[in-house]
């Protein structure tokens, strides 16, 4: 059944989709859910084997730039795996996030300083902006209001989340919704997470494969 889903709303069998959106909007289950609707392989970020996560949330200006040279190396590394299986992935966050919202907010804020931010951006850019590196098909930007957002938050229950300031979340929001607005690397689907219920709606997984599959041939006969 699910097969046919992909077939019929026309999604290419090696499209590489990637999840965005701030921490805590629905990435993950969003992942898992077109994974399951598409048949597709899932890429996801690895939180509880990640070994700096917690040193940066109980100390940002020490651990920054380790966490971020991790980051890096874990979603390039993922990058080649989808690659190596010719697509037909959903990946949980993409890589362009780790620069444009993470890396460039410590950086503004003072909690990552200006030579390690460089020697970053630097590896990111000879890693990451060559035209051998390919961009996903289709992003699709999770969005929702910040009270919904922090709620999310709370319930998942990541102690170290729990106890970051709430002004940490607010100002990453508000970056995101910036940032997204002149994103360009590839075509970018927004979905509301109040116009959709993943966890209590089974037929809305249809309904958001079905907004893919149609946005994607748009985007296909535009590039003609
Ligand atoms: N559609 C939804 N409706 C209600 N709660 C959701 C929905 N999607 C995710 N959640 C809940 O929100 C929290 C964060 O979701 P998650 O997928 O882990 O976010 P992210 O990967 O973006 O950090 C989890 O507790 C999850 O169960
Ligand atoms: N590049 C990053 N810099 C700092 N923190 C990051 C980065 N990428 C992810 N994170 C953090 C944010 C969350 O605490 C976890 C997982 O993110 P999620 O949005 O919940 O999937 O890692």
């Amino acid at each position: 059944m699910n097969e046919n889903l992909r077939d019929k709303y026309g999604i290419p069998k090696d499209a590489v989709i990637t999840i965005a959106g701030t921490v805590g909007v629905g990435k993950s289950t969003m992942t898992k859910a077109l994974a399951d609707s598409l048949q597709f392989r899932t890429s996801f970020e690895n939180v509880d084997g990640n070994p700096y996560l917690d040193l940066f949330y109980d100390d940002f200006e020490k651990w920054s730039f380790h966490l971020q040279i991790y980051f890096l190396a874990e979603r390039f590394k993922e990058q080649k795996r989808m690659f190596e299986y010719g697509g037909g992935f959903i990946q949980d966050r993409s890589i362009y996030e780790d620069t444009g919202i993470f890396a460039k907010m410590h950086q503004e804020k003072g909690t990552m300083n200006e030579v390690d931010y460089e020697t970053y951006t630097n590896l990111f850019d000879a890693m990451v902006m060559t035209p051998y590196f390919p961009h996903p098909d289709l992003l699709i930007y999770l969005e929702g209001s910040i009270e919904d957002i922090l709620g999310r938050i709370q319930e998942r229950g990541r102690t170290m989340e729990q106890q970051t300031p709430v002004e940490y979340w607010l100002e990453m929001h508000e970056r995101y919704e910036r940032w997204i607005d002149s994103f360009n690397a590839c075509p970018v689907l927004r979905l509301n997470i109040n116009d959709y219920d993943l966890m209590n709606d089974p037929d809305c997984s249809e309904q958001i494969v079905e907004r893919i599959g149609k946005f994607m041939q748009q985007t296909a006969v535009l590039k003609r």
